[in-house]
């Protein structure tokens, strides 16, 4: 239970900015999240970490001299925007490029993704990587599936680590990847976590049982046993992942490990170490020598109870990297030298949204019906909220209807504000596209900017808004959601709604039908083809390790579309 909040859609931003006043030693606040407070060193590479907030020390409290240099912060449990991530990365950089690390989640993949190429279009060298320790997320087959959890720290560190010996970019994400290629992760849980304002917890585990394969989302397990000893538990983490060694190390025998006992954040430290002894006492047996282990709460999942165990197969490069010196809130070991001169902060950039471009009084006018339906849009998700966290809880982290009503809400304002300023209905869109984005971050939030922004563009701020015209920016919102998240058609995800809405507004509009029929036989195709996800097998996104729990429930985000679609349609009817 979270019971110390005040508006639960405030929680994040409040926590961060309680965290930076209580760790002024370490970080500064800069839009988007946090840096180091005596900024990064000139000519040294800044990794720059992120993810969603309910996860703490994850990310801010890893943020100080031997770790990451800056930490962009999310909602809770959604992926900050690539505005945020760009904000901090920018004023993190020192001048030697930044490598951006976070887990592998699809909202993070996106927002990351996003936001280094608009830092490679400014010009700051920029690099990528996910990681990917738990290994009940995917097969070995799959590492590029899995989910990162735990093994966030060791592999940021060897990567921080490396910048500060003052390797190069590319240098630094290799030994990035090397270290996540030998990290491996596992855990299991006893309870779910409850989000701030939520009235009961993510999902539940039956009485004497427990969760196995956990997720730091409060995912339901992958599997259920029965309720272990502290033994029991221990002889399972450590068989689990003495099971699966990384390529390069052909036995545990003479093998040296980092080693992480993590509570989910619920698990008594007493309880940890408990756990800790025997597995201590296993991997000893089994041959293996433990490097500087860590047992405490690394990465949470707000009051889930729960615990995983994190192995880093340790070469001599990689254990120098493990043992070297760090200051941060929530990681310190070994004594840092005097630090290396860095430049003063980074001034933010000016806020350049006030003008918006001329816009011709047909656009204009249509830009009143566009800001109309956006108030529909935010109004039907607002109506929704419960259902959509609902239907999001079954398999995924129960935040999309959240996530919808943060960004719609943004994106209603925003639109609001450029038609005040006189715009057009394209500008209104974009301005609408990228408020959601930045407001929202997530999967959720990424898509919906895209879909708004293709929109936006189709219509420009001089034409008049035709029906082909809004055809033609429904199909392209269509192909640019699918380039961007890369699922298809029975993937179960948004797509399968949005496919076939684009796909029948576009004949329809295309066999001379006006805009208001063709839309609102394109959304009753939206709500059948949304309804049908429920015999649908999720491939992407959160609900995909999960799969046979989401048999029976649509997919959360090809529901909103429907429901958004059909809002929109009775603007248009009105309109009409
Ligand atoms: N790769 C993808 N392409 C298109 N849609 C996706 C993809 N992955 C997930 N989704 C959609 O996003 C929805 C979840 O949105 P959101 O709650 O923002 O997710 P998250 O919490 O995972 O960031 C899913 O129900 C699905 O419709
Ligand atoms: O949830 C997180 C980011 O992924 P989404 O796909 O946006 O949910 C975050 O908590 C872990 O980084």
């Amino acid at each position: 239970m979270t019971r110390l909040f005040n508006d639960p859609t405030a929680f994040a931003d409040e926590a961060l900015e309680g965290f930076a006043a209580a760790h002024r030693r370490w970080v500064r606040s800069v839009t988007g999240g946090v840096v180091r407070a005596g900024g990064t060193p000139d000519g040294e590479v800044a990794v720059v970490v992120g993810g969603g907030s309910g996860h703490y020390p994850a990310f801010s409290g890893l943020v100080g001299r031997g770790l990451a240099h800056g930490a962009a912060v999310g909602n809770v449990f959604a992926s900050p925007s690539a505005q945020q991530i760009r904000s901090v990365a920018r004023a993190a950089h020192g001048g030697a490029g930044v490598l951006l690390m976070y887990g592998n989640y699809a909202g993070d993949v996106l927002h990351f993704g996003q936001a280094a190429e608009r830092l490679a279009g400014e010009g700051v060298e920029v690099r990528t990587l996910a990681v990917t320790d738990d290994i009940s997320s995917a097969g070995p087959g799959q590492p590029a599936e899995r989910r990162g959890i735990a093994g966030d720290l060791p592999v940021f560190k060897a990567a921080a680590a490396a910048a500060e010996e003052g390797l190069p970019l590319d240098e630094v994400l290799r030994t990035a990847e090397h270290a996540n290629a030998r990290t491996r992760s596992f855990g299991i849980a006893f309870s779910g976590c409850t989000l701030p304002g939520a009235g009961h917890p993510l999902f539940t585990v039956p009485e004497g049982r427990m969760a196995v394969g956990l997720g730091i989302h409060g995912e339901p397990g992958i599997g259920e046993e029965p309720l272990p000893t502290a033994d029991e538990a221990a002889r399972l983490l450590v068989s689990t992942l003495l099971k699966e060694l990384p390529d390069d190390v052909p036995t545990p025998e003479g093998a040296r490990t980092a080693v992480i006992l993590n509570g989910l954040g619920s698990v008594k430290y007493e309880e940890l170490f408990v756990v800790y002894r025997t597995v201590a006492a296993l991997l000893a047996d089994a041959g293996v020598e433990i490097v500087e282990p860590e047992v405490g709460e690394l990465v949470t999942s707000f009051d889930m109870a729960g615990v995983s165990l994190t192995l880093t197969w340790l070469d001599d490069r990689l254990e120098r990297l493990w043992r070297a010196p760090a200051d941060a809130p929530a990681h310190r070991k070994g004594a840092l030298e005097a630090p290396a001169a860095a430049s003063g902060p980074r001034e933010e950039e000016a806020d350049d949204t006030a003008a918006v471009p001329p816009a011709s009084e047909e656009s204009r006018e249509a830009a009143a019906t566009v800001l109309t339906a956006l108030r529909a849009l935010a109004g039907t998700v607002d109506e929704h909220v419960e259902e959509l966290g609902r239907i999001d809880a079954v398999a995924g982290d129960g935040d999309h209807g959240i996530g919808m009503q943060r960004g719609s809400t943004a994106a209603h304002r925003a639109a609001a504000e450029a038609l005040a300023l006189g715009a057009g209905a394209g500008t209104v869109l974009t301005r609408a596209a990228d408020a959601w984005a930045d407001r929202a971050g997530g999967t959720s939030g990424a898509l919906w900017g895209t879909i708004l922004r293709a929109l936006g563009t189709a219509l420009g701020d001089q034409d008049a808004p035709t029906a082909s015209r809004v055809a033609d920016g429904v199909t392209e919102a269509s192909a640019g959601v699918r380039r961007l998240g890369g699922a298809e058609t029975g993937d179960k995800t948004m797509v399968d709604a949005l496919v076939p809405f684009a796909d029948t507004l576009a004949d329809a509009v295309a066999a001379g039908e006006p805009l208001t029929g063709a839309w609102d036989r394109a959304a009753t195709a939206a709500g059948s083809a949304a309804a049908a996800t429920a015999e649908l097998l999720p491939r992407k996104g959160r609900a995909r390790p999960h799969a046979e729990k989401s048999l029976g429930t649509p997919d959360a985000g090809a529901h909103s579309l429907a429901l958004i679609t059909r809002a929109v349609h009775g603007v248009l009817h009105h309109d009409h």
